[in-house]
């Protein structure tokens, strides 16, 4: 029951089976079976329940060994510290699961904002719902343009044209019609009346019903099979290998301390404790709540230019790319496309022209076009007389659409398409009017001069032909577009946008390389980028593309920006081939043309009023059609990078360099460094210091240039940051035992008050590459960083300082706080410019 067969059953049972009556179901009867069948993904995005999120926190093995540890203890008869165990631990997993639900939220709500929708049947009548909420036995109603919404079978079709290319390879379209009930099957050739997940609608309309939804679908099965899932970025896989690398360390220090304590016999439980502390330390729990909300931080930033960022990770990508290939029209040029001229072979005007393009485009049913709106909407003609027998609709290889249309006394085919491909088909031309000459080579010439002649002057040309047929002639096909009669030429205008310009300059200025790859043709592209003042470095058309080795293409990418004539995969092509150069590449585009570009893209970018399948495939949806905020987008890309980078050079440096001190210390000293509590109380601290980061500004001149993800960089920084980190704990270390001669209480209060002031104050030396004091921090951050350093010093001096295990330090130690952590600041600034200066610019 309500799992049917998609194809081979009769429909009536079809129906019965999926429980539809054929007039749609009711909103509570689809709200049932949404609970009952899930969301409509492809790949459902799950995500845990609150409870069990939270859970799977404290099930983390380091937090149970430390509460299991702190119950001992307890039992032993230390409650406080059991207490304020349990306490901070509690305190940073709700901190953590709060920040980073929320930050989710915000990246949802922005997600569903551009979510695709699709017009169904409910409760009568018929709403556009998104994709996701739609359920087996939903009626919907589908045209030119749209994704096919889940696995269906037709009620209804009209001249109905897809794309299966995502599940075919197959890029030509695939002609669908609703037929009686055949052998059951599966084979997505043979099944003429059933449309499937992740096509698209190429031409005509339907209504068909749902079958099966989300995983359930032939798309859902093979993206789960095949891992059609785009693979790790170079910052997941960073963030990823430097959480092996900071584990691998916390594993090596908690060994190193647990054996130096039993080869000095001393108290196993507090040993055992003090270990774990000091692995919570080094962990970086909060690195991907850290990850998460500076992404999504950028991400809502970026909703107010009115962009959608829909996969956080596009955010690092498009901080990274260095190459962004575009579209023309709606780009570079404003998409109002306005028809100027329909003149006949000779240049002169024609009506004839402009009936049979009106024809045209009156009756085609493909995805609607600019260029067929803009022959519609030049004058009014009545074409009550004729009738639509049948279409070839567009595709963008052959560049070309026919109809077969007759009124009563004529039937012809008339073809409108790209002035290359329709003369290739054309055997004879309208001379004038009356007489139909051959097509001989030296008119071919002629005709095909005025074309580019045409496109010199910035004219979008259309060729327009017709072919006499006979009546006996009831369907169009592909092989009756030969032997044509050339007509004419529809010309359009297409106007430069004015703020490209300034768009590409900032591009240029950000370090991207731009691209132009249109499928329209040398001259009109030449024209654009010339007026838009876009100097063409190199040019490559598709039939040069097209015999050219991959060795060929490569030694070229450099020195070509504009690539004309491009078909769908020869887009894809250029695309990959920059990839492999090593390049991060953007593509932005709006046609289903552009789809499989921006799939492949490491940023593909599209517009909400592109096609579907675009808008299915990009990580980023601009809602106005505007190249300028692409360059507002990359800059928040590098900014949230540069954030998270900062992240981690804290934590890699400082943080660490003091845990390893602490291991280091375990060997000379009698006692504990610092209580496991004081450890924990430490961290806590420390990691609510730098809840600032994600707002933090970057510095201009870091954002100048492509950002990348340099894990190389940050274990360098490691490597020359930690020991000078470390070397200057011992010299505290020898300063409170020798000078203040403390005891333990007092050694692990000066260490704690100590350790806290340098591993957050440090964040302002971090954060810049520059002169600190040159490079503005964002308030918050600098208000949090230095309220805990001061509330960690004069904690030892409140009433709660005896639950640490606190006690109140000497005047003079405060002197030393203030002078010792000043000189570590100067030493640390010193050591960075270094670094920077000699160790990263040297690779
Ligand atoms: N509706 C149409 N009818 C006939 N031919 C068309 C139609 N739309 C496009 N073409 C032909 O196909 C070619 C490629 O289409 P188009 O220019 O839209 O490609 P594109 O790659 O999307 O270009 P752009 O970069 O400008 O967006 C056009 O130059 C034109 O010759
Ligand atoms: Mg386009």
């Amino acid at each position: 029951m309500l799992d049917g067969a998609v194809s081979g059953v009769a429909l009536s049972v079809l129906c019965a089976r999926l429980e539809s009556d054929g007039r749609g179901l009711t909103s509570a009867d689809a709200a049932r079976r949404l609970r009952r069948f899930g969301p409509n993904q492809a790949v459902p995005r799950y995500r845990a329940p609150l409870w069990r999120q939270v859970l799977g926190r404290f099930l983390n093995p380091l937090v149970l060994i430390l509460l299991f540890a702190s119950t001992l203890s307890a039992a032993t008869g230390n409650l406080a510290s059991f207490a304020i165990v349990l306490t901070m631990v509690f305190l940073s997993v709700t901190l953590d699961m709060v920040q980073q639900r929320r930050a989710e939220d915000a990246v949802d709500a922005l997600r569903r904002s551009v979510a695709v929708t699709v017009r169904v049947l409910r409760d009568g009548s018929e709403p556009a719902l998104p994709v996701e909420t739609l359920v087996p036995g939903d009626i919907v109603r589908l045209a030119a343009g749209d994704l096919v919404p889940g696995d269906c079978r037709l009620l209804e079709a009209r001249d109905l044209f897809v794309n299966q290319a995502l599940l075919t390879g197959e890029p030509f379209p695939i002609q669908k019609q609703v037929k009686g009930p055949s052998a059951p099957t599966e084979d997505m050739a043979a099944a003429t009346d059933t449309l499937f997940m992740g096509s698209s609608i190429l031409s005509g309309s339907a209504t068909a019903i749902l079958c099966r939804t989300g995983p359930a679908t032939t798309f859902g099965q093979l993206r789960s099979s095949l891992m059609m899932e785009p693979p790790p970025t170079s910052f997941e896989l960073g963030i990823r290998g430097f959480g092996y690398l900071i584990l691998r360390l916390t594993v090596f220090l908690v060994l190193f301390v647990l054996t130096v304590n039993v080869l000095f016999h001393r108290p196993w439980l507090d040993s055992l404790m003090f270990a774990l502390a000091l692995a919570v330390g080094l962990t970086p729990e909060l690195l991907p709540m850290i990850v998460t909300v500076t992404l999504a931080k950028g991400a809502t930033r970026l909703a107010a230019r009115r962009v959608i960022v829909k996969r956080l990770t596009a955010m690092h990508n498009i901080g990274a790319m260095d190459v962004l290939c575009t579209d023309k029209t709606g780009t570079l040029t404003e998409a109002v496309i306005r028809m100027v001229r329909h003149i006949d072979a000779d240049g002169q005007d024609s009506e004839k022209v402009l009936r049979l393009a009106y024809l045209n485009s009156h009756f085609e049913s493909g995805i609607p076009s600019a260029l067929d709106e803009a022959i519609l909407s030049f004058r009014p003609l009545d074409v009550s007389g004729w009738t639509k027998i049948d279409e070839v609709p567009f595709d963008f290889e052959r560049r070309r659409v026919s109809v077969l249309v007759t009124d009563g006394t004529d039937r012809l085919l008339v073809v409108k398409g790209a002035p290359e491909d329709v003369l290739r088909q054309s055997t004879h031309y309208d001379a004038d009017d009356k007489s139909i000459q051959p097509l001989d080579p030296a008119a071919r010439a002629r005709i095909l001069d005025m074309f580019a002649h045409l496109g010199e002057q910035g004219l979008r040309v259309l060729a327009i032909a017709f072919r006499p047929m006979d009546f006996s002639h009831v369907s169009a096909r592909l092989g009756d577009e030969t032997k044509l009669v050339f007509a004419g030429y529809a010309l359009f205008l297409d106007p430069p946008k004015p703020s490209a310009d300034s768009a590409l300059r900032a591009l240029a200025s950000a370090g991207v390389a731009v691209k132009v790859l249109t499928g329209d043709n040398e001259q009109v592209t030449r024209h654009i980028c010339e007026t838009l003042g876009f100097p063409i470095t190199g040019l490559i058309t598709g039939d040069e593309l097209q015999a050219m080795s991959g060795d060929a293409l490569r030694a070229r990418l450099a020195g070509v920006n504009v690539f004309c004539r491009m078909t769908p995969p020869q887009k894809e092509r250029v695309l990959l081939a920059y990839k492999h150069a090593g390049r991060v590449v953007g593509f932005l585009g709006d046609g289903i043309n552009d789809a499989s570009a921006i799939h492949a893209a490491d940023v593909g970018i599209t517009v909400d009023s592109g096609a579907d399948v675009a808008k299915e495939a990009a990580g980023l949806v601009l809602l106005d059609h505007d190249l300028s905020v692409v360059a507002c987008a990359v800059m928040e890309g590098r900014r949230t990078v540069c954030n998270v980078t900062k992240y981690i050079l804290m934590g890699s440096s400082s943080n660490f360099g003091n845990m390893f001190s602490m291991a280091g210390a375990a060997l000379f000293l009698p006692f504990p460094p610092m209580l496991p509590t004081q450890v924990l109380l430490n961290n806590l601290l420390y990691d609510a210091s730098e809840a600032g980061i994600p707002l933090d500004t970057v510095d201009a001149d870091t954002l100048a240039l492509p950002v990348r993800w340099d894990l190389t960089l940050i274990q360098h920084f490691m490597l020359v940051m930690g020991p000078v980190s470390s070397a200057f704990d011992f010299l505290t270390f020898y300063v409170l035992l020798h000078v203040f001669n403390a005891g333990e209480a007092l050694f692990q209060t000066g260490w704690f008050v100590e350790s806290l002031a340098t591993q957050v104050l440090v964040i302002f030396i971090i954060r810049s590459r520059h002169l600190s004091w040159r490079s503005r921090p964002n308030p918050i951050l600098a208000a949090m960083a230095a309220g805990i350093a001061i509330f960690g010093a004069l904690l030892p001096l409140s009433p709660i300082a005896p639950w640490f295990g606190f006690v109140a330090p000497p005047a003079a130690f405060y002197l030393f706080l203030v002078l010792s952590v000043s000189a570590y600041l100067v030493m640390m600034e010193g050591m960075k410019r270094l670094f920077f200066r000699y160790i990263a610019s040297s690779g």
